[in-house]
């Protein structure tokens, strides 16, 4: 279980351009649940996520991981970041990228094989190993920055904006992969997004920011049923209901909570 309490974050703390970006956020995340982080732009997402990952140091609150204090990258948590272009190594091949977080993991090099074949294939570039991330398409590089995530056997998986640099089809075909995977490997996901339809697509809760200096709006259940279809589950009136609470809490919070029925 993820646990962020009380969580701040002050960009140049103690200097006279200390920018306050996160001012007092709480947010528990369940074992194998879905969680979105949605926001205004600007609100301060990305600069959450990145102390969640331990990835920038918070001005003060405690990010627990499995009731463990997070004061650097955790070894149970993988990143997928939205630029696969940088994310990639350009001058190694795909199997080498999904080979690169596992070098301390001092896995044989069979079964090193094996796993980045097996995580390679559950992501539908079985054939693909050889090939350099410039010979592959935007979907496909990011489904390599997926996969890399995935051989590392995360327990959880942050996600920002994942799927923002893609066309619409290879985002909906990304989406169910990652509920696919999530389903089969019993991964923990967080995941920063700004599209509302897909918050409310993927996840179990939606976590709605207020404006810089963030903190929590409002948190929305979304009981859809599982498994989700892009068709199916984006027809129901239930969905349609959702997206626009979701919509109204970031754009007039104060209007969302008479409408939830
Ligand atoms: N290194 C930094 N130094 C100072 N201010 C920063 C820094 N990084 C981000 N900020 C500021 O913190 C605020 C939150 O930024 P952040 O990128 O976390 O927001 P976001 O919600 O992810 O944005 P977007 O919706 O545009 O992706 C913004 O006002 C931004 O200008």
């Amino acid at each position: 279980m993820l646990r962020v309490e009380h969580l701040r974050k002050v960009y140049g703390a103690g200097t006279r351009r200390s920018f306050e970006a996160v001012a007092d956020l709480s947010v528990t995340v369940a074992e194998r649940e879905f969680v979105s982080i949605v926001g205004p732009s600007g609100a301060g997402k990305t600069t959450l996520l990145k102390c969640i990952a331990g990835l920038l140091p918070q001005t003060s609150g405690t990010v627990y991981l499995d009731d463990e204090e997070v004061v650097g990258p955790p070894e149970k948590m993988a990143l997928v970041f939205q630029d696969y272009s940088r994310s990639l190594y350009p001058w190694m091949t795909v199997e080498q990228n999904v080979a690169f977080p596992l070098k301390r993991r001092k896995l044989g090099k069979a079964a090193l094989r094996e796993l980045i074949q097996d995580t390679l294939r559950s992501v539908g570039l079985g054939d693909a190993g050889a090939k350099y991330p410039w010979q592959l398409s935007g979907g496909m590089q990011q489904r390599v920055a997926i996969a890399r995530a995935l051989a590392y056997q995360p327990e959880i998986l942050l996600m920002d904006e994942p799927f923002a640099s893609v066309d619409a089809q290879t985002r909906a075909d990304l989406e169910d992969l990652v509920l696919d995977l999530r389903d089969r490997y019993g991964i923990t996901i967080l995941f920063v997004t700004h599209d509302i339809d897909e918050a409310v697509y993927l996840s179990d809760r939606v976590v709605v920011l207020t404006p810089s200096p963030t903190r929590v709006a409002e948190i929305v259940d979304i009981p859809l049923p599982r498994p989700r279809d892009q068709v199916e589950t984006k027809e129901q009136p239930d969905f349609a209901h959702l997206r626009a609470y979701v919509w109204r809490s970031i754009k007039r919070p104060e209007q969302a909570a008479s409408t939830l029925t």
